[in-house]
């Protein structure tokens, strides 16, 4: 994936840490000079190893050299890179006689054919990944099988009848998920993806009833979601088969077993998980290193299913794994015969994946993983014509003036735009986020709040602020401060403001940090609420209903939840949001940010920000430096 420095993908909730690469560097160059690195290697060392360093912070992968070529203007990038591997310090990998499957020394860089830089550990992850990946779509797929064929027809007989001539990718992509052991299926929301793992998850049942699924998402929040929405989607199914679903999701970390070891899970390569599917929800919240570490966990012969959306903001940390694998759907001749005979479609209809979305970019270098990747196009939560739908389009495809122009003239109540681009709020904007909350602080005033939590909860899940940064007059924390400050006031809890607390019921927190022994997790969220002796706790939703309580003082590092920034509120869906972009333009402001912030919200969105701010939102696209891609093509070789 191509890269410009410039528009490194930051995240609010993570801060730059120049100190670390400060650290790295001196360390990397201490260490060329004590083992006689030429003394006019380590100036280009010195800045290799900073920009790497600081190339991860904002999310890429590695670095490339040629961005060093502006630090050092008077030698070309081959001197360059010979002199970075003259230092001693950077490793060469894929030259033509080293097999691409053995790791290069243990230097602290590698220096790969694309001229790309990386830490020694990234580069490894890459590979693993790489070489994970191909081996499994490279397993022999399933042969055609009447009884599928039948089963596919029962279960998409509707779509065959709302479709006529047109491809069912639903069918199509539950065929190849059933025929192959690898399947990315990218779609932005209501597209279908859960309901195609259902009818999934229906035929390899039907075929064998002890098979072991798992389900998985990145948070806690998405992969409640997820078990929510399939056992939904699941109501056609016959009793018997809804019964052999799984009961339980799990986010990955969870999935994978953490120990007392940071960074070690029980489950890997060589302890592999004990499931023959694999279905991974919001697959693009995966970063690099924990794509590779799940992957190394699922047993080479299960099934592995990653839904996600590749327009959406990638993984907080390096990497954009999902984005990168789901880039080039292509299927072969033999794939698309085979699926022509599964799913009773002509072949002539299946050929054309690039046509199912029409941003697609055809690519020079397609991905090795042919036969493995669909993307799903029609929303079927609200049509391309509508106000959510036409504005995701508009941003995906980078069209800000066309965006901004019918939003300004749309009488389509599902949008809005309240063109504020002030640095302190405007009146309307401050009352549009108090409105959105008075049903919340109503249903508070309104309800039992220890016998109806349900109610709190649900009532809450309407409405969502979201912002693109924390701090500033628009960030997460001044909102956090004013709607809690209202909701003080509207509940009429003058005693908590009066003593400072910052407890009060109604307040809802959002957990910022894991902790494995309270079982909470870094965007888990709560609403502090009485318990049946008038104690306030922090409750939080269990998976199988009912909530959980947690004393406040032992909550781990929090913040308050009615303003939320974009990143964190990836997985999780509102009827209405009211996204909040800053008053000037931000790298932190990408045309993903602002998809996946409109994408939040089933029924409303109204954007608050001036003209200048979404066209160029819509303009700014993340690139990450990456080389899986590269990788990919090395492990098929
Ligand atoms: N082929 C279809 N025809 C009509 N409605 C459908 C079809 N497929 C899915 N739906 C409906 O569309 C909605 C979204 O479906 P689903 O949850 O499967 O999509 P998704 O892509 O998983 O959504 P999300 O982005 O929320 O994860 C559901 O109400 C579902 O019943």
């Amino acid at each position: 994936m191509s890269f410009r420095p410039a528009l490194g993908a930051l995240s609010p909730d993570q801060p730059v840490a120049s100190d670390l690469a400060e650290g790295f560097v001196s360390h990397v160059v201490q260490w060329a000079a004590q083992v006689g690195a030429p003394a006019d290697s380590l100036a280009v060392l010195a800045a290799a190893a900073r920009q790497v360093s600081l190339a991860i912070q904002n999310g890429h992968v590695c670095a490339q050299v040629d961005d060093l070529a502006t630090l050092f203007p008077a030698q070309s990038v081959a001197e360059l890179s010979r002199c970075l591997l003259a230092s001693g310090m950077v490793a060469l990998a894929g030259e033509s006689h080293v097999p691409p499957r053995i790791l290069p020394p243990i230097l602290p860089l590698v220096l790969d054919q694309g001229r790309r830089l990386y830490l020694h550990r990234y580069f490894d992850y890459e590979r693993r990944l790489a070489a994970n990946l191909r081996q499994r779509a490279a397993r022999s797929p399933l042969a055609h099988n009447d009884d599928l064929r039948r089963q596919l027809d029962r279960l998409f007989a509707d779509n065959a009848r709302r479709l006529g001539d047109r491809p069912d990718w639903q069918k199509i992509a539950a065929a190849l998920a059933w025929r192959g052991k690898l399947t990315i299926i990218s779609g932005g929301p209501g597209t279908g993806k859960t309901t195609t793992v259902v009818a999934l998850l229906a035929c390899l049942l039907a075929e064998n009833h002890k098979l072991r699924v798992a389900l998985a998402a990145p948070t806690g929040k998405a992969a409640a979601r997820m078990l929510d929405a399939l056992r939904k989607r699941a109501g056609s199914l016959s009793p018997a088969l809804q019964a052999l679903l799984p009961r339980e999701s799990h986010t990955v970390h969870r999935l994978l077993g953490v120990t007392p070891d940071p960074g070690r899970f029980r489950y890997h390569a060589d302890n592999p998980l004990p499931i023959d599917a694999l279905i991974v929800d919001e697959a693009s919240m995966l970063d690099l290193a924990l794509a590779c570490r799940l992957c190394e966990a699922v047993p080479p012969d299960a099934r592995l299913v990653l839904l996600g959306d590749k327009d959406q903001l990638a993984a907080v940390e390096a990497g954009a794994v999902f984005a990168e694998i789901s880039a080039y759907p292509t299927l072969t001749a033999t794939c698309i015969a085979e699926l022509s005979a599964l799913t009773s479609t002509p072949a002539a209809r299946i050929c054309l994946p690039i046509a199912i979305t029409p941003t697609a970019t055809p690519t020079s270098t397609p991905t090795p993983l042919a036969d493995c990747v669909v993307w799903f196009s029609e929303s079927h939560r609200f049509a391309s014509s509508s106000g959510i739908g036409r504005l995701a389009a508009n941003i995906n495809a980078g069209r800000g003036g066309e965006a901004c122009a019918w939003l300004a003239t749309s009488d389509d109540s599902s949008v809005g735009w309240l063109a504020d681009g002030s640095a302190d709020l405007a009146p309307t904007t401050r009352q549009a986020m108090l409105d959105g909350y008075r049903p919340y602080l109503e249903t508070l005033a309104r309800v039992d709040l220890v016998t109806q939590r349900d109610q709190v909860f649900a009532a809450f899940d309407r409405f969502r602020v979201l912002c693109a940064l924390r701090e500033t007059a628009r960030g997460v924390h001044a909102i956090n401060r004013l709607l809690g400050q209202h909701a003080q006031h509207f509940t009429g809890d003058s005693a908590a403001a009066e003593s400072h607390s910052p407890w009060y019921p109604g307040r809802p927190v959002m957990v910022l940090r894991n902790d494995y022994v309270l079982k909470l997790f870094n965007g888990d969220v709560g609403i502090c609420l009485p318990d049946e002796a008038g104690h306030l706790m922090v409750w939080f939703p269990e998976q199988d209903a009912g909530f959980r309580p947690v004393a406040p003082i032992r909550l781990p590092e929090h913040d308050s939840a009615f303003a939320m920034t974009v990143h964190k509120s990836q997985g999780s869906e509102f009827e209405s949001v009211l996204l909040l972009l800053p008053e000037k333009t931000s790298r932190v402001l990408t045309r993903e940010l602002f998809y996946t912030g409109v994408t939040r919200a089933s029924k409303r969105v109204r954007v608050v920000g001036s003209q200048e701010v979404l066209v160029s939102a819509c303009a700014n696209r993340t690139w990450r430096h990456s080389g899986l891609i590269a990788r990919l093509g090395e492990a098929a070789g």
